[in-house]
């Protein structure tokens, strides 16, 4: 037993090819000294054209550079982590502790009730003792329907569960069960149970769906369940109390599943809601939920999950606390980061949503430095941890220490019920810790990474986990307008993180790993990229147009660094891009969103946040669409650029690819009509001609979407006029003007 408990229960790897990489960085940052050497020397001089430009040009390089260095850290030493869970059950199976699982959805016509169904099954079932096992599920709609919902998915369990446990189903969510079974040809062994569990299946998602269209509870279940008197107060989403119900226990002897065994603990929780009282979106609901599982279950692991990110992985909880529960290494560890993946995601990728290199490279690398950042969802974590406990070396969780604690030795559920409310509350923070020390942060767009940093600054680390068969699956945006939108919060929100109390830049300093402090600058200053690469855009093409070069001719040896640093470092991450499982095109797509994000996303972040800072607009969560109009889905499907609305930032996008567009045509048509140089400006503009010209590539998407295209998704007419006249106007007005 000695020797057997000496074999740790996971290991760590370490990436290969580090010393070809750090060769090739640096080579890549003398290119880029050159290109800053070159921008300083060769400033035009007081009368010459384009001298502003120039320095404008200067700054973005600068800052390209610098921005460019943070990104390095974290290709240094990517970590791989391998649990091993078999050992896990050799040693702790009769030990193994409570687990608090919580599922945060906020509405019910963004996020169908049936789809959270779905995530709440999958995830009660884990493989893992269910009487150890809790899940809540909170929601910031308290809506009538998603408890109508959940009290249809905790009778549908009992079947469920065993069904899931007999023929060890995977995925565990049974919608996309059905869908996987579907697609497989050769018959399965249990035909003859399944047939009759997928009826019970349907006739559950058909209820539920009824009631949603009709937006009503069906009037015979009303009196049948005393839950729902608590609507009686409702007002509206709002303003209403605390809604609490316990649907399955422990307690109660017909929380049972069809073969007679115990069945997760199930709550519904819409905390108390009033106008005047900041709710803090998901931050406020989960530390509600910290604190309602508290006095229920009070599991020490809590997984969180967003609605749409069902389990694919029934072993992925026991792969988690393989890290917790480490004798050597596991007392250091707060939370287990596993990657949002989506079962949506085409192809290629059209809107960039899997965030390949991400997942599969950069949070490796955090790794090594010291943790991934939380992420929201798909996230293990300590209770005690999250809840603001400071890192110290003697603190060891004894896992036995836990073994015969019974949360509920008396009372009946419906005073557990009753004391719980009290807890979720909107009063209850009031002059408490909560949100500041105790909990999720609050005040951040990105709840999730500020709350991870913070535990990183107490002395914590956290551990990156990215198993073969993915963990969990969710729903990346499907138009372009929702994919920027969600970009913008993320930007957004890393951005207040830099002006927070716990700012990478500053206060972690000391705390936390130099390499993971520039880890966090990397992903949390993205705003500040809207400006530079915005000019990159404009400044050049109109130059190009004008006939002024902005850029080393390319007999001049100045011309090298420009063209490797520009080859080499596409080509860098072209190659990275396919490592991590991406497509050439998905590579091409996703170097567009790479622009979108950086001239429409960041860029509304940057007013987003000067307005909030001068009082004039208030914090917000736009909640990303986790389904699609039919033909939406249908051209999602084909990888075809969905636009759709006339937003701001569709105006601006669309703006800027004809503004290329003029120029260069502009360019040409000179060349052929007064001939200027004849090929001349090719050897002269080089460089300006292949930015202009691969800023027009990029955006066919675009051009068909304004001109070409006839279908719903196109870019609305008004907004080709728009566009039209404000990037035509730029280019005569440039002209005009000098
Ligand atoms: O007031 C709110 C708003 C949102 N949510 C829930 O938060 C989750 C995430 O919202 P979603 O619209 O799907 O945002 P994403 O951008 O996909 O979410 C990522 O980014 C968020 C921070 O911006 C994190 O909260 C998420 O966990 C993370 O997955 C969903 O389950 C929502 O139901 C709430 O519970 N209350
Ligand atoms: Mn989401």
């Amino acid at each position: 037993m000695a020797e057997e408990e000496s074999y740790p229960l996971f290991e760590t790897r370490r990436a290969k090819g580090r010393v070809i990489y750090t060769i090739f960085s640096l080579s890549l940052f003398v290119g880029i000294l050159f290109i800053w050497v070159y921008r300083v020397s060769h400033i035009p001089r007081e009368g010459e054209d384009g001298k502003w430009a120039w320095i404008g040009l200067l700054c973005a390089e600068l800052w390209f550079g610098l921005y460019w260095l943070l990104r390095h850290p974290f290709r240094w030493n990517p970590v791989f982590r391998e649990p091993f869970r078999h050992k896990l059950s050799q040693r702790y199976e009769e030990i193994l502790p409570r687990v608090d699982i919580f599922v945060c959805t906020a509405d019910p016509g963004i996020e169908p009730a049936v789809m959270v169904m779905n995530t709440v099954l999958s995830v009660m079932a884990y493989d893992y003792p269910t009487e150890k096992l809790s899940v809540y599920l909170s929601d910031d709609a308290a809506s009538d329907i998603t408890f109508y919902a959940l009290l249809e998915a905790s009778l549908f369990a009992k079947h469920w569960l065993p069904f899931c446990k007999k023929f060890k189903v995977e995925p565990t969510s049974p919608a996309a069960y059905f869908k996987s079974i579907a697609s497989c040809t050769h018959p399965n062994n249990h035909v003859n149970e399944l047939v009759p569990i997928k009826k019970l299946y349907q006739d559950m998602e058909s209820r539920i769906e009824n009631a949603a269209k009709v937006g009503q509870v069906p009037e015979e279940v009303r009196p049948k369940y005393k839950g729902f008197s608590q609507w009686d107060s409702y007002t509206s989403r709002r303003d209403h109390d605390t809604i609490l119900q316990i649907l399955l226990h422990g307690k109660d002897s017909s929380a049972k599943d069809v073969d007679g065994n115990v069945m997760p603990i199930l709550v519904y929780l819409a905390r108390e809601k009033r106008p005047q009282v900041a709710h803090n979106f998901k931050a406020g609901a989960m530390n509600s939920l910290l604190r309602v599982s508290s006095m229920i279950s009070n599991g020490e692991i809590i997984l969180n999950v967003d609605c749409d990110m069902y389990s694919n992985n029934s072993q992925s909880l026991r792969d988690a606390l393989c890290f917790f529960m480490d004798e050597v290494k596991g007392h250091e560890i707060a939370f287990v980061q596993t990657p949002q993946c989506f079962e949506n995601v085409t192809n290629n990728d059209l809107y960039g949503g899997a965030l390949r290199v991400i997942y599969e490279v950069e949070f490796h690398g955090l790794d090594g430095l010291g943790g991934p950042f939380y992420i929201g969802t798909g996230c293990f974590h300590r209770r005690e941890i999250l809840c603001g406990r400071k890192f110290n070396d003697q603190y060891k969780n004894d896992w036995k220490e836990y073994k015969n604690i019974d949360h509920m030795k008396e009372g009946s559920l419906h005073e557990l019920e009753e004391k719980s409310k009290a807890l979720a509350s909107c009063t209850y923070e009031e002059n408490t810790l909560w949100g500041k020390k105790m909990g999720l942060q609050y005040g951040c767009a990105v709840e999730d990474v500020i709350t991870g940093l913070s535990i990183k600054c107490r002395g914590w680390k956290s551990v990156y986990y990215n198993p073969q068969r993915r963990a969990f699956l969710g729903v990346a945006p499907t138009t372009l307008p929702e994919a920027l939108v969600q970009h913008k919060r993320w930007s957004e929100g890393g951005f207040q993180i830099v002006l927070s109390k716990y700012s990478p830049a500053w206060y972690a300093y000391g705390l936390i790993s130099p390499g993971l402090q520039m880890g966090y600058c990397y992903y949390n200053l993205w705003v500040l990229l809207s400006w530079p690469t915005l000019y990159y855009c404009i400044i050049p093409s109109l130059y190009l147009l004008k006939g002024i070069p902005l850029f080393p001719q390319m007999s001049s040896p100045w011309f090298i660094p420009f063209a490797y640093v520009i080859l080499g470092d596409s080509s860098y991450c072209l190659l990275e891009f396919l490592w991590s499982g991406g497509t050439i095109q998905g590579w091409w797509n996703d170097t567009r969103m790479w622009l979108y994000k950086r001239i429409s996303s960041y860029l509304f972040a940057f007013f987003d946040i000067i307005l909030k800072f001068f009082g004039f607009s208030e914090s917000a969560f736009v909640i990303s669409a986790k389904v699609a109009e039919e033909n939406v889905s249908q051209r999602y499907e084909k990888e075809v650029m969905e636009f759709g609305n006339s937003s701001p930032m569709l105006t601006l996008l669309a703006t800027l690819a004809l503004l290329n567009l003029f120029c260069l045509l502009g360019m040409l048509l000179k060349q052929v009509f007064i001939s200027e140089g004849g090929l001349r400006i090719y050897e002269t503009m080089a460089l300006q001609v292949l930015l202009s010209g691969v800023l027009v590539l990029i955006n066919v998407p675009v051009y068909q979407g304004l001109y070409l295209r006839k279908d719903k998704g196109r870019l609305p007419i008004s907004v080709a006029v728009k566009s039209t006249t404000l990037a035509l106007s730029a280019c005569v007005l440039f002209i005009a003007i000098s």
